[in-house]
């Protein structure tokens, strides 16, 4: 997911009300306010939702806190459902209940559906060539359409099978030889290897290459995630030369467009030799499915070489931190909660009925795991502010129950739960992570059984977040596994 650029555009946190209440946020253009709340002609007779008192200049930028999103929980609370902040010169729409989020995402969905400018996401993305950045538009329809269809549609997914299994394979030897492990670690170099062999056709975290480029991963996933304060507040703009944002930036910009034209050349010469991607559909990567895109001209418009690299980057953007915070706060809320760890296990090894790999159809039939997901969702949205979460009985409690007997999915139709957003701008790898993380999460409950390490009770489990681009945990989960007899 793209957060960085759905966070200032559209964010979601909770309320500890009765009812089911999501807090959206929104920073609207001050077109899209004229469309909201001014009639035609009383321009002077705002009815504009309550705000908290700003400052000249930052406006309510103070009042946010080092979790923006817990700040803006507790001014919703004060202020109501709707209500009106300042970023800087930029005013933002808090709206904090299901209702209003559907009203927003989905009866008034095309006038929300533009991204607020960003200028360092901009240069990072090639000046908004990609999809999460692109305007709203025909060039933003064909892109997200070349995504879904070359990478993230129900097809494609499934093409993907082996590629998820023989990686989960391998991780699962490595925690059988390691026991002892850094499950946050060994998350995120197993959802990049997935994404790296479906996206760029091979694995790219071995050896020097390897390393170099994680650097590189690490360094764009966080720049990404920087509030850049001349977004907000532009006679501040400066500010950036003088801390070396702006260098840095440009540093990791050109990194990656070298990176990404060796990719590309790669798969150039790959064509010349062999028809696309080496053959058959399976095999074909999403470099591969663009390029054969660009020389067959089947869209409106010219798929150019910055186009095919900013598809390439979403993709990396999207689909890393987002999809392995999922399964480390998955395992977090498990190692604290036995019982349901029990509860899973249980149901994983029934359906499993001593099969060493959970698989695709076996997936179907784990409804608590599609509920420990779906909580673990709820409770920790990858994306900070765009915060979900489903306001029934105690909301603060880890309980996958709540989604056993209830048709609340996360596909965006449900506005109580909308970790991936909703409407035009939702996001179009659902599926692809998903897929990912019901495969994992079952391998490891039907392979090992988990403990914390020796001493730590799961009551003592630090839940501290860490603020950014997505919300991981700040210290990384340690969990021993021992493997159940065969
Ligand atoms: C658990 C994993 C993920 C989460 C939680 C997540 C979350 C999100 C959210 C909240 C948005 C903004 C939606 C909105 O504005 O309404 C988004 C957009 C987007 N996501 Fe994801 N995402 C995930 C995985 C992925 C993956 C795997 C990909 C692609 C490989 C991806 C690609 C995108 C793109 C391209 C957009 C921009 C869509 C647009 O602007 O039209 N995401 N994601």
């Amino acid at each position: 997911m793209l957060s960085f650029n759905a966070s200032p555009l559209l964010s979601f946190t909770f309320s500890l009300t009765s009812i089911t209440l999501v807090l959206f946020v929104t920073l609207l253009t001050l077109k899209c306010l004229h469309l909201l709340f001014l009639s035609s002609a009383a321009a002077t007779n705002l009815h504009l939702p309550p705000s908290p008192p700003k400052l000249p200049i930052i406006g309510n930028f103070h009042q946010l806190g080092y979790h923006s999103h817990r700040s803006l929980q507790a001014m919703s609370r004060r202020y109501g459902p709707l209500m009106m902040l300042h970023f800087g010169s930029a005013p933002v729409l808090i709206v904090s209940s299901a209702d209003c989020a559907r009203d927003i995402m989905k009866t008034h969905d095309r006038i929300f559906s533009e991204r607020p400018r960003s200028t360092l996401s901009e240069r990072l993305l090639y000046h908004r060539k990609d999809v999460s950045l692109a305007p709203y538009g025909e060039y933003w329809r064909q892109m997200k359409s070349i995504s879904v269809l070359q990478l993230l549609s129900n097809k494609r997914v499934h093409s993907f099978r082996t590629v998820r299994e023989e990686e989960i394979s391998l991780f699962m030897d490595k925690i059988e030889q390691l026991r002892w492990v850094d499950l946050s670690n060994m998350f995120a170099a197993l959802t990049n290897d997935i994404i790296y062999r479906v996206a760029l056709g091979r694995k790219y975290s071995d050896g020097e290459q390897g390393k170099n480029f994680k650097g590189l991963l690490r360094d764009l996933m966080r720049l990404l995630g920087i509030f850049n304060v001349g977004d907000f507040i532009p006679s501040l703009g400066w500010i950036n030369k003088l801390t070396g944002l702006d260098a840095k930036v440009e540093c990791v910009a050109r990194a990656f467009d070298k990176f990404l034209d060796d990719v590309v050349e790669e798969h150039r010469r790959k064509m010349e030799v062999k028809s696309v991607g080496g053959g058959g559909e399976d095999r074909r990567d999403f470099v591969d499915g663009l390029l054969e895109i660009e020389k067959e001209k089947t869209v409106g418009f010219v798929l150019g070489a910055d186009s095919i690299k900013a598809q390439i980057l979403d993709a990396f953007a999207g689909a890393t931190d987002t999809t392995y915070t999922v399964l480390e706060w998955a395992m977090t809320e498990l190692l604290r909660h036995p019982r349901a760890m029990n509860i899973l296990q249980t149901e994983v090894h029934k359906i499993a009925s001593g099969k060493p790999n959970i698989t695709d159809e076996d997936l179907e039939k784990m409804h608590y795991l599609r509920a420990v997901l779906k909580e673990t969702l709820r409770l920790h949205p990858p994306v900070p502010l765009l915060l979900p979460r489903l306001s029934t009985q105690d909301p603060d409690e880890f309980k996958p129950e709540r989604f056993l007997n209830s048709s609340v999915d996360f596909k965006g139709q449900d506005f109580e739960l909308i970790p991936f957003g909703a409407g035009r701008r939702g996001c179009p790898g659902t599926l692809f992570a998903m897929a990912t993380n019901e495969l994992v999460l079952a391998n490891l409950v039907n392979k090992f059984d988990w403990a914390l390490p020796e001493g730590l009770k799961p009551e003592d489990l630090d839940m501290t977040e860490c603020p950014g681009l997505t919300i991981h945990r700040k210290v990384h989960l340690l969990a021993v596994a021992t493997p159940f007899p065969s």
